[in-house]
């Protein structure tokens, strides 16, 4: 896992442990040893630390976390490389990061290629750089830099990090060779005022106001995740600290944040990410066997909030795009919202003018479907009305070449249906992009009975390459996140009318760590959307939607939302919703007196008596509603695992990372308990479907089944 060289006076010491030569024990060990022999090899008078492959090490082995880590440890590595009495050399490519830059840190040198990148992320998994990275930052590159690198775990490109000191020298070419060729040039220099553990950190009598600068920033970005506090103290401990004693106190909180449930929700949400990638269809197709079809040109279809928002995703990611639009008028207000989202892309600094201009001159525009004949690829994004994509997917078929594959931007409807209207339903696949598209990284991918692999692995493929984080879900109402938060509209509607205020029930929720409440979300959204929907459904039925209506379709039904809508209050962009707004179009909101006195004429009319409404209840029925049916969505195979339903839920709806998502969530909540709660709602609220208790969570909470076995456990059950 470590290997050994020596060329001329120098040894080398190359980390060995693919894929990201992750310091587990074993590394720790070779290194530990290798060290040693280095040091007691009289013809080495330098030494150079490396990685092999694609990176240095990028830190501890985070599969090794839960047990107490046996030694030698990171610092015990740090020690050898400080008392070795050669000078050591860091020789970074790829990235240094976490205990990987916390060895480089206590080596004497460190140089890197220019597109290294060196970081700390331990804070993103909940903990702080125990192995040194807290008490050696600040005395290389200042509390300032150590405060905001360590609390945000933020990366830095190699030029960046020789600003600060961090790195010696940027070098271009072989790292190792140049590694060795830096060896050379210090072997016989002294070296001792380069041990950073005899150094004070710079900054330090401004270590108050710094800490409070950025514990303000912390406050305001932080909804409840505590690491990057400690990671501030873990700092602070630098200067108020002999070294070791800093070392031994960050060890001691180490501990402490590794038992956590916000560090272990993390850790489990890292891997979660990863593993999404790795998708299996019912019918046995996988990513490991399936091969994307190369994808270069792109038409999408529909210049709406969504279609642009689409169009601006592929055209940053370098595709050529070919909008399409069904009049000139249409295609030209289209057009200038690609423009002005480019625009906003170059102020937020996404991208550069010049990148944007590129990026615009890849668009063409068509109202003429014909011109589709040739493109790879088709992403409809037009209204959510089945008949009309089902028009255009017939369409589709008969003018796009036999093997271009066809997406549908839908969020609701069902795939199989619009699969059934081509010839090819193979090659038809749904791809939900949330809203705005160009900004949420959230692609929700939903296959059809006949969806082939081959399809699936080219959405999959394509999402990464704009960037997305694409996850695979069956097709069923609402699929996977739209179907999770319909309950907990709902719910958050019921309790309103109650006796909660929304803005109640907005501040509970945001409490919890939600970016938004529902009720602010609604207004982002706009409720006329919904409304038209209802209305719809409503007519569907042979029935309309009457303001004392309490039973809709046999399930409880609360009409405050339609009566919103009556009023023309359709929420930010009519500049009135739950809240009214400085002006159309505004996010400056206020508590409405009208919208209180509109609740307030709702339960009189029903003859409903308002009571109190816990902090308790408002997060249980809005948070067990959602979990319960992301239970059933597993139950009925429509997502194959917990984590494809979480990663949906962090990045489609900014659920809080610490918790890990709504799954991990329950699961560390206590499935018994998650499930009594859902069967005590359950039993109040008859009327709402929502509340009949998952089978499958009912026999998980039996045993408490650990969340990494559930998709096992549940495929036997
Ligand atoms: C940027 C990356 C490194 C690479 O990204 P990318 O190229 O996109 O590839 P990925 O798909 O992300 O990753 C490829 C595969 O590698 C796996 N991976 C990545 N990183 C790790 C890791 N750190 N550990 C394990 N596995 C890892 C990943 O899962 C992929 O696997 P697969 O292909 O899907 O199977 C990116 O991956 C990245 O950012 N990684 C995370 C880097 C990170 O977070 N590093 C910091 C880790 S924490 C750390 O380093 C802490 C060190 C200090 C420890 C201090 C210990 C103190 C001792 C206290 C002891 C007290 C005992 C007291 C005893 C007593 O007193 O009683």
């Amino acid at each position: 896992m470590v290997d050994y060289w020596r060329q001329g006076s120098v040894a080398v010491i190359a980390v060995n442990n693919p894929p990201v030569n992750a310091l587990s024990y074993n590394v720790r060990v070779g290194l530990y040893n290798n060290l040693d022999k280095a040091a007691n090899d009289r013809d080495v008078l330098a030494v150079v630390i490396c990685g092999k492959g694609r990176t240095f090490p990028v830190g501890a082995d985070i599969h090794e976390f839960g047990q107490i880590p046996k030694e030698p440890w990171i610092t015990d590595v740090g020690r050898k490389i400080e008392s070795l009495g050669k000078p050591v050399i860091a020789a970074i490519h790829g990235t240094g990061l976490g205990g990987g830059l916390e060895i480089a840190l206590f080596c004497h040198y460190r140089i890197a290629l220019p597109n290294a990148r060196v970081g700390l992320p331990e804070v993103l998994i909940g903990l702080l750089p125990a192995g040194g990275g807290a008490q050696l930052l600040p005395r290389l590159a200042g509390i300032q830099v150590a405060m905001e690198m360590i609390t945000t775990g933020r990366q830095l490109p190699a030029s960046e990090a020789a600003k600060y000191n961090i790195i010696d020298k940027v070098v271009s070419g072989d790292i190792v060779k140049e590694g060795i060729e830096f060896a050379l040039r210090v072997q016989n220099k002294p070296f001792q005022d380069k041990i950073l553990r005899y150094r004070s950190p710079h900054g330090k009598d401004s270590l108050q106001p710094i800490t409070e600068a950025v514990l303000r920033k912390i406050k305001m970005r932080s909804r409840g995740f505590y690491a990057p506090v400690w990671c501030v103290r873990s700092i602070a401990n630098s200067v108020k600290l002999p070294f070791e004693e800093g070392l031994a106190q960050n060890r001691i909180m180490f501990q402490q944040m590794q038992l956590s449930g916000q560090a272990k929700a993390l850790q489990y949400a890292f891997f979660a990410e990863r593993s999404i990638s790795k998708w299996k269809l019912p019918c046995g197709g996988n990513f490991a066997t399936a091969v994307p079809r190369k994808i270069k040109t792109i038409s999408v279809i529909g210049a709406g909030t969504m279609g642009t928002g689409i169009t601006v995703a592929l055209l940053s990611a370098g595709f050529p795009v070919l909008l399409v639009e069904q009049n000139k008028r249409f295609l030209m207000k289209g057009v200038q919202t690609v423009q002005s989202l480019l625009e906003g892309g170059v102020k937020r600094r996404k991208f550069t003018a010049e990148q944007a201009k590129m990026a615009s001159s890849s668009l063409t525009t068509t109202v003429d479907l014909q011109a589709l004949n040739s493109v790879d690829l088709v992403i409809e994004a037009v209204f959510e009305t089945l008949s009309l994509k089902e028009d255009i997917f017939s369409k589709l078929d008969k003018i796009c070449k036999p093997e271009a594959i066809l997406c549908s931007n839908t969020s609701y409807l069902n795939i199989d249906k619009i699969a059934a209207s081509t010839r090819r339903p193979d090659k038809v696949v749904g791809t939900h992009f949330f809203s705005p598209a160009h900004i949420m990284r959230l692609m929700e991918n939903i296959y059809g009975c006949k969806t082939s692999p081959e399809t699936v692995a080219t959405v999959m493929d394509l999402g990464k390459r704009i960037g997305k984080v694409p996850v695979l879900v069956g097709t069923c109402p609402g699929f996977c996140a739209n179907r999770m938060n319909r309950p907990q509209s709902e719910e958050a509607l019921f309790l309103v009318e109650e006796g909660a205020q929304p803005e109640q029930i907005d501040q509970v929720l945001e409490d919890f760590g939600m970016p938004m409440g529902p009720f602010k979300v609604r207004d982002l959204a706009g409720g006329d959307i919904g409304w038209r929907s209802r209305k719809d459904a409503a007519l569907h039925l042979g029935l309309t939607l009457s303001y004392d209506l309490q039973f809709f379709n046999g399930e409880r039904y609360c009409s405050l939302a339609d009566k919103l809508c009556e009023l023309g209050r359709f929420g930010q962009k009519t500049g009135s919703g739950w809240y009214s707004y400085d002006k159309p179009g505004s996010k400056q909101l206020s508590i409405d007196e009208d919208v209180t006195k509109l609740i307030q004429n709702h339960r009189d009319s029903l003859g409903i008596k308002p009571r109190k409404i816990t902090t308790q209840e408002i997060q249980e029925r809005f948070l067990f509603s959602g979990i319960n049916e992301g239970f059933k969505i597993l139950e009925e195979g429509i997502a194959a695992r917990p984590e494809d339903i979480d990663i949906i839920w962090l990045y489609g709806f900014g659920f809080p990372r610490h918790y890990g998502g709504p799954m991990f969530y329950a699961s560390q909540i206590g499935l018994k308990r998650v499930y009594d709660r859902i069967c005590h709602y359950h039993e109040l609220f008859p009327y709402s479907s929502h509340w009949m208790p998952s089978k499958l969570l009912q026999k998980l909470s039996i045993q408490e089944v650990p969340i990494g076995q559930w998709a096992e456990l549940h495929s036997k059950l």
